[in-house]
């Protein structure tokens, strides 16, 4: 090789290994890692060197450092399962006042264009998203507005339409709402109107602010001017908005978005308002304003699984060798403060699922909750506080992870009964205090500014209404598995066995869980998996084991 040669070569060293370190993540980043399931023993058996062994190509060793990282090896997961947002439909454009003008003709035909209409609010629930703090940061969500009418019959554009994606599993709730249109119905229900024999009256001076007069009238023109009957219109579309006030459950992953509030219909150009009478109408009428909706969203199923387990049981190490997690891992208590989801996909991205689901569209992936660790008297609002018992409540089903290091798992999975069977019980008394987070209202600067200049929507200061809050399954009816963690660690395997016996008289109902109440239990078959989820090694029968409970 010549010298030239072996310089490039030498400068392009950084990138070959960058490609091969490209390589090795693609390893484990498909889903569940390749890890040969062996007995879990600490020692390593030594490979046997035979004949066929080729000592030129070793034998790649799986990279279990992401399972082991130092704590300061992680990405955020942003979370936040609850927000309140204030939504506007957009109001619909002008209807304008023109006239034909051509040589010859002096006096032509009205020929002013209607406004366009305001654009509309959709929503969809997605799968793949699985917090709200996008929505959140979105504040204030406005629709376009329509544009006006022109001259020569030119109608104004529509307002753009905005789609509102939400987690499967959202709860969505009117705390508020302000419709302009419903606004003019009632006041013209409750004002006693005259009608003359053609069907007109004299407008009150309040709904000036309905018509557009032709450029240049003077203010007094408003009392000359008959106009005729205000007719508040809507979209055809507003037909299938959801009823008011609006509570939807998206419970279920959405194809199509459905409607959440039309925009306001255009107004209607000068020639909608010829009559025998009045044959250059020189008014044309408003665009009808867009609804303000002020709603909260919750998220009611925060995953497929949620892992309960006491601070430093090592949730997190085993979220991180089921999923591409980066959740922090550290060995201290209250590593994770605060829930963080992972996907574990179980299609190996091949569409075809390792998990035969019987009779049912397959399920390519579920997802998993590493909640902040439970400690006792939590329900007492001690350690990371109630919060994240909420969090429990919403997954649909809960695997208890338990240190097999500790001098006794069996209390320890005890004590976790016994907060959420008092985290219950409070839940079922009383309804449980709102947190700040519920009444933090986002956007109020933006109140002022839609509508302002056209249709003088009065501007009330957002309520701070408190919802009740919603209603969940009880957690002792979901569906609930042990995971034995660090089962790598030396004395670990009586530990275990201890804990499957006891497991098992739970299942026969000999020994009562604590945290028990008169309630209806999930009462199947409670397995236990012994894992390491440092070396990754027992994880694999996880996933199917929350296959079977999701096709429950
Ligand atoms: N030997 C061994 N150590 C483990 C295993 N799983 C986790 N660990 C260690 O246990 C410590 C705590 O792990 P984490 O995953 O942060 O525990 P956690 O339950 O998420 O803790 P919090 O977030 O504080 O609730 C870390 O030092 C891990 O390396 C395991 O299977 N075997
Ligand atoms: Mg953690």
């Amino acid at each position: 090789m010549s010298k030239r040669h072996a310089d490039l070569l030498f400068s392009f060293r950084p990138l070959l290994r960058r490609a091969i370190h490209v390589q090795e993540y693609r390893v484990h980043v498909s889903g569940i890692p390749r890890i040969c399931h062996r007995c879990l023993s600490t020692d390593a058996k030594p490979t046997p060197s035979g004949r066929n062994s080729n000592p030129a190509v070793p034998k790649p060793s799986p990279d279990l450092s992401h399972l082991n990282p130092p704590p300061d090896d992680y990405s955020r997961f942003i979370f936040q399962d609850k927000c309140r947002s204030v939504i506007y439909a957009g109001s619909g454009g002008n209807g304008c006042v023109s006239f034909l003008r051509e040589k010859y003709i002096e006096e032509g035909p009205p020929n002013g264009g209607d406004g366009g209409s305001g654009g509309s609010v959709y929503i969809q629930a997605v799968e793949g998203l699985t917090s709200l703090h996008k929505l959140a940061r979105r504040g204030v969500i406005r629709a376009g507005r329509g544009k006006h009418g022109q001259g020569k019959s030119k109608g104004g554009k529509r307002g753009t339409d905005v789609l509102i994606q939400v987690p499967v599993g959202t709860v969505v709730r009117e705390i508020d709402r302000y419709d302009p249109v419903a606004e003019v119905e009632n006041r013209l229900r409750e004002v006693s109107i005259e009608l003359d024999e053609d069907g007109e009256l004299e407008m009150p001076s309040i709904d000036r602010n309905r018509w557009v007069l032709y450029p240049g009238s003077k203010p007094s023109d408003f009392l000359t001017t008959k106009f005729p009957k205000p007719v508040p219109r809507r979209q055809n579309i507003a037909a299938m908005e959801p009823k008011a006030p609006i509570y939807l459950d998206l419970s279920q992953h959405m194809d199509k978005p459905i409607l959440l509030a039309a925009g306001g219909v255009g107004g209607l150009g000068n020639p909608h308002f010829v009559s025998r009478s009045m044959t250059r109408p020189k008014f044309a009428s408003k665009g009808e304003g867009g609804v303000r909706l002020e709603l909260d969203f919750e998220l009611k199923l925060l995953a497929d699984v949620g892992l309960v387990g006491k601070p430093n049981a090592g949730k997190s190490t085993l979220l991180r060798s089921l999923t591409n997690s980066r959740t922090r891992i550290g060995n201290w208590e209250f590593t994770t403060l605060s829930p963080s989801i992972g996907t574990v996909v179980i299609d190996n991205h091949t569409g075809r699922p390792l998990v035969e689901s019987k009779g049912k569209i397959p399920r390519t992936n579920f997802t998993i909750a590493d909640i902040p660790g439970l400690i006792e008297d939590a329900h007492l609002d001690r350690g990371l506080g109630l919060g994240f018992l909420r969090h429990i409540e919403r997954a649909r089903t809960l695997a208890f992870v338990v240190d097999l290091s500790t001098d006794d798992p069996v209390e320890g999975l005890k004590i976790l009964w016994n907060e959420l069977g008092q985290y219950q019980r409070l839940r079922d008394l009383e309804v449980p205090p709102e947190s700040d987070e519920t009444n933090d209202v986002r956007g109020l600067p933006e109140l002022n500014v839609q509508h302002g200049d056209d249709v003088g929507v009065d501007i009330t200061p957002l309520r701070l209404k408190p919802l009740p809050p919603l209603t969940l399954p009880s957690i002792h009816t979901k569906p609930w598995f042990v995971v034995a963690t660090k089962a790598d660690l030396p004395e670990t395997r009586t530990k275990f066995e201890y804990l499957q016996e006891y497991l098992s008289l739970v299942e026969r109902g000999l020994v009562e869980l604590p945290g028990s109440l008169n309630q209806k239990r999930w009462n199947k078959k409670i397995h236990a998996v012994p894992v390491s989820a440092i070396r990754g090694e027992g994880v694999s029968r996880i996933p199917k084991l929350v296959m079977e409970f999701l096709d429950e």
